[in-house]
């Protein structure tokens, strides 16, 4: 913040930002005393399963909105315009999607991992790749989720920035260790209203300090920032409809549909219609939340663009950018820039809650379990607190090393977590889709998906051609600075043809879409090869018919041929009503299999 003085915090701003940290550790303290106080692994990693719709739909959203996205979005309305509105385009499919496909499947196989699908589907190996996968995505997510606002707070307001990072991930870390999962999901639920109540509170002073909505409303249109739809079918577009709109569904369905965060959210339900409920209820919270951050975005504009103001933010990060706009207009305002600074930090402390009690899940139950069948269950319980408090602590040595890297790195791990997402979303719906795939075909799917992901996605950010030079994550921060000889150097390298050029160009909205229909065709390509499976040996509930669905105009005998008719519940309704599964790896698993879950799937595979 070269040009400009720093902005001070009043002491009730730091009054109403320490609320924050208390209140949430208060909420970890009650649930740590209450209930079953938090003395088996079913009440600290899936809250009894006792959960209703409210406080998991509240929470759904808290997970994947992070600091990033509160300071970001309003930064990309202001500099491009509305144009990123479109990607509530894809909350439509984005949710109805997980609710209709995806939780069914998951729920009736009363998993507590997501990655146990994997093995229950094809194998131990599977289930392990996926599971490593998505711990790498995540430790990299939360150190990028916790360092960010600090930093760009620090830079505005200069609050101390390891002072930040520390207070929240430390109390963080402990209420989730105390509280467990239902900590996590409440204290989502506290958050998100802080979310929203910082974002009114700055909208509607802005607006007022601007000269009423009218003025606003002018403002914008005369500088051009109302964007219409843009139908451009250009891939490597940056944001139009179909970037937004299509290649969003795919983002949303990485997010919502597989990730174990959700997942977990899902199973942590009293009842399948509440878990799909929540999932609805996240439809409306997650458009007023994307409204408040364009809207925020509009009114940041209209307050600096036109005069002799814009010097004022023109050279700011575009992390910063809103924290100046915040600082700045609420001045005279003692305690709302508090407010909107603890907005910013329930972003963070929602999103790396839900990380921490994630990682302990799977760890626990993916990597540790499957080797320790003796354990009981005082000792897992220990174990998975052990879990979230050591995932907690590692997330501060990854803000830390956050820290050291270049802006770029910075950039590019924001970036994994997209780039990840793809092909763990592609392996779920090849192992729900599609019959025939095998194990191998998985792993060679996984892998190829993997490499795709990371070719396309570090191949735009060192030739710097992701849609344009100011568009290196989907937020659009600032560019990325590689220090000039590596960039160069691996720039020729890659940059050699043009369609090269063009491919690394392809827009951020497409990575998941890309991803997951490669790791799709690789795995059926490798399937076949290596021997498709037979329906039959399939484990029952981990098809979701989508391939008898769509082919219900095939006559039924071809169908039988192709393998995908045989309606999951009629097969599963000859056996009894509690399958007894037992998975030639010796996982033994209780598949539920009500009379209800097969009406449903019977029904489906009429149509
Ligand atoms: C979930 C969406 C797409 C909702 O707009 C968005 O908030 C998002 O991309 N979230 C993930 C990245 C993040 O905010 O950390
Ligand atoms: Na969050």
């Amino acid at each position: 913040m070269d040009p400009l003085e720093r902005m001070h915090f009043t002491t009730i701003d730091y009054v109403i930002f320490a609320l924050l940290l208390v209140a949430s550790m208060g909420i970890g303290l009650y649930y740590a005393l209450s209930g079953g106080r938090q003395r088996t692994t079913q009440e600290f990693l899936l809250a009894d399963r006792s959960m209703s719709c409210l406080p998991v739909s509240l929470s759904l959203i808290a997970t994947f909105q992070s600091a990033v996205a509160i300071v970001g979005v309003p930064a990309e309305i202001y500099t491009h315009g509305t144009q990123y509105w479109f990607i509530g385009c894809a909350y439509i499919l984005g949710l109805l999607i997980p609710a209709h496909v995806f939780i069914p499947v998951f729920y009736r196989l009363h998993l507590t991992s997501a990655y146990q699908y994997l093995e229950l589907r094809f194998s131990k190996p599977v289930r392990i790749c996926g599971t490593l996968t998505f711990i790498f995505q995540t430790v990299i997510y939360m150190g990028v989720c916790v360092y960010t606002p600090a930093l760009a707070l620090n830079a505005v307001t200069g609050f101390d920035l390891w002072g930040a990072v520390l207070a929240t991930g430390l109390v963080c870390t402990l209420y989730t260790t105390l509280g467990g999962l239902k900590a996590v999901i409440w204290t989502d639920v506290f958050q998100t209203i802080v979310m929203f109540a910082g974002q009114l509170a700055v909208i509607v002073v802005g607006v007022q300090q601007t000269g009423g909505l009218a003025e606003v409303w002018r403002k914008v249109w005369e500088g051009n920032r109302i964007s219409g739809i843009d139908l451009n079918p250009d891939p490597t577009e940056r944001y139009t409809f179909w970037t937004l709109g299509v290649g969003g569904i795919f983002l949303m369905l990485s997010l919502y549909g597989v990730n174990q965060a959700q997942v977990q959210r899902y199973l942590s339900s009293k009842t399948e219609r509440e878990a799909i409920m929540s999932c609805y209820m996240v439809f409306p919270s997650l458009q007023v939340a994307l409204a408040l951050s364009c809207v925020m975005g509009l009114v940041m504009f209209a307050r600096y663009c036109g005069e002799d103001q814009f010097h004022k933010i023109g050279n700011l990060s575009k992390n910063e950018m809103v924290l100046y706009f915040v600082m700045d207009m609420l001045q005279d305002l003692p305690g709302l820039s508090g407010l909107f600074i603890a907005c910013v930090f329930s972003a963070a402390l929602s999103t790396i809650s839900s990380a921490f009690n994630s990682l302990a899940t799977v760890t626990l139950e993916d990597l540790i379990k499957p080797h320790c069948s003796s354990m009981t269950e005082a000792r897992a319980t220990l174990l998975s607190k052990g879990l979230a408090c050591s995932y907690g602590l590692m997330c501060l040595a990854m803000a830390y090393l956050t820290h050291l890297m270049s802006d770029s790195v910075l950039q590019a791990a924001f970036k994994i977590f997209g780039m990840v997402g793809g092909p763990l979303l592609g392996i779920f719906c090849l192992g729900m889709f599609f019959p025939w795939a095998n194990s191998t075909g998985a792993l060679a799917g996984l892998g190829s998906g993997l490499v795709m992901a990371f070719w396309v996605g570090i191949g735009s950010i060192v030739t710097r051609t992701s849609g344009g030079p100011a568009a290196v994550s989907h937020f659009n921060c600032t560019a990325v600075q590689l220090s000039e000889n590596i960039t160069t150097a691996i720039g020729t390298a890659l940059n050699s043809t043009a369609s090269k050029t063009l491919f690394y160009s392809l827009s951020f909205m497409w990575y998941s879409a890309l991803s997951s229909f490669t790791v799709v065709i690789t795995g059926l390509i490798v399937s076949f090869l290596t021997g498709p499976m037979k329906e039959e040996d399939v484990t029952p509930g981990t098809l979701y018919p989508l391939l008898g669905n769509m082919l219900y105009f095939v006559p039924d005998n071809l169908k039988q041929n192709l393998c995908c008719a045989t309606p999951l519940g009629h097969r599963v309704s000859q056996q009894s009503t509690w399958a007894h599964h037992t998975h030639s790896s010796g996982l033994c698993s209780l598949v539920e299999t009500t009379s209800k879950s097969n009406k449903t799937f019977c029904n489906k595979n009429k149509y």
